[in-house]
């Protein structure tokens, strides 16, 4: 039997495929270009170029997500030993979550971009594929889920998000750091994969609208009442460990109550949000009191891609965010 390795190379777009700039607008080459050349590809592994999409991850929509999960479902079931999806920065942390939603990973999936496009002085772009190959070939990644591989690192799904809005040191996972990294053309796992699953019990194409609060010094009900009115349901990033402003607090109430969920998430970058420590309007115990949802230690952008999904898969909130002070699981 041969040890060979053969992993799909799926390009989506971003800096990292970039094609020089022209009048036009911005162009991105496809996987073709992005596959190492045989004498810089990394021993033992056959790789699969593959298109599923050619944009800025800025324009990345939920309906690109679905169109990405499918193809990487559809190369697990060609018998890929490993996916690796190429991708732009801004929006990647997003995609890795919507992946781990929607695809049963039972190889290596790894995602990765590049700070510098390729006709950059010192463009990462390349490394950072051939690190992301390395990775995907080990198939003692695929229990980690989807990850993310930058700068040599290996970052989890659920935790990743972009630190940095230039350097090339971009990523990282405030929580619990890299659970591992590439040296030498091989992976190094450090630390054990993440407690449970994020994959969704059932899943269809995006078909509900979420919106996003950010919360703030004087941000009051008001907002909230405006964007509620044209979405399904809402997702804030509330101050600390979940707390809102009164006024923002009882218009949140009054929108879950008319029947939208409403899920409560940090603006903090690290960690959990509380269950019973402070009271009064606005405090997380009258929040969780009044049926708000709670997503555990997701980022406001991932938790919004939950209940997208979720809700979309006709999966109630209270079962995609259950009542509990730990970490969404
Ligand atoms: N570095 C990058 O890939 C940034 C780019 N704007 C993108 O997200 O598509």
């Amino acid at each position: 039997m041969s040890s060979r390795r053969s992993i799909a190379l799926i390009a989506t777009g971003g800096t990292i495929s970039v094609a020089p700039p022209t009048a036009d607008a911005q162009r991105h080459d496809g996987a073709g270009a992005l596959t190492p050349h045989a004498d810089a590809s990394p021993e033992g592994i056959d790789v699969v170029p593959r298109d599923a999409l050619s944009s800025s991850s800025r324009r990345m929509t939920p309906g690109d997500l679905w169109t990405l999960a499918t193809a990487v479902t559809e190369e697990i079931a060609h018998g890929r030993d490993g996916v690796v999806v190429t991708h732009g920065t801004d929006t990647l942390e997003e995609t890795v979550y919507a992946l781990g939603l929607l695809v049963d990973t039972r190889v290596p999936v790894v995602l990765t971009g590049a700070m510098r496009s390729p006709h950059l002085a010192g463009p990462d772009g390349p490394a950072n594929v051939r690190a992301a190959l390395v990775a995907a070939a080990d198939p003692a990644l695929a229990r980690y889920g989807p990850t993310v591989v930058f700068q040599d690192e290996v970052h989890v799904a659920r935790l990743v998000t972009k630190l940095h809005s230039t350097r090339v040191a971009a990523f990282g996972s405030p929580a619990a750091g890299p659970v591992g990294f590439v040296a030498e053309d091989r992976l190094e796992l450090l630390l054990g994969p993440p407690p449970g699953t994020d994959l969704l019990a059932r899943t269809g194409p995006p078909r509900t609208r979420v919106g996003l609060l950010h919360a703030a010094t004087g941000i009051d009900g008001s907002a909230a009442g405006t964007i509620a009115s044209d979405v399904d349901a809402l997702v804030v990033a509330a101050l600390g460990a979940g707390h809102v402003s009164p006024s923002l607090g009882e218009a949140l109430v009054r929108i879950a109550d008319a029947g939208k969920p409403v899920v409560i998430t940090s603006r903090c970058p690290d960690g959990a949000l509380l269950s019973h420590t402070y009271g009064g309007a606005g405090s997380e115990t009258e929040l969780r009191r009044a049926g708000l949802h709670f997503a555990g230690m997701l980022s406001a952008p991932k938790a919004r891609l939950r209940t997208l999904f979720g809700l979309s898969a006709g999966i109630p909130a209270g079962d995609l965010f259950p009542a509990s002070a730990r970490p969404a699981r």
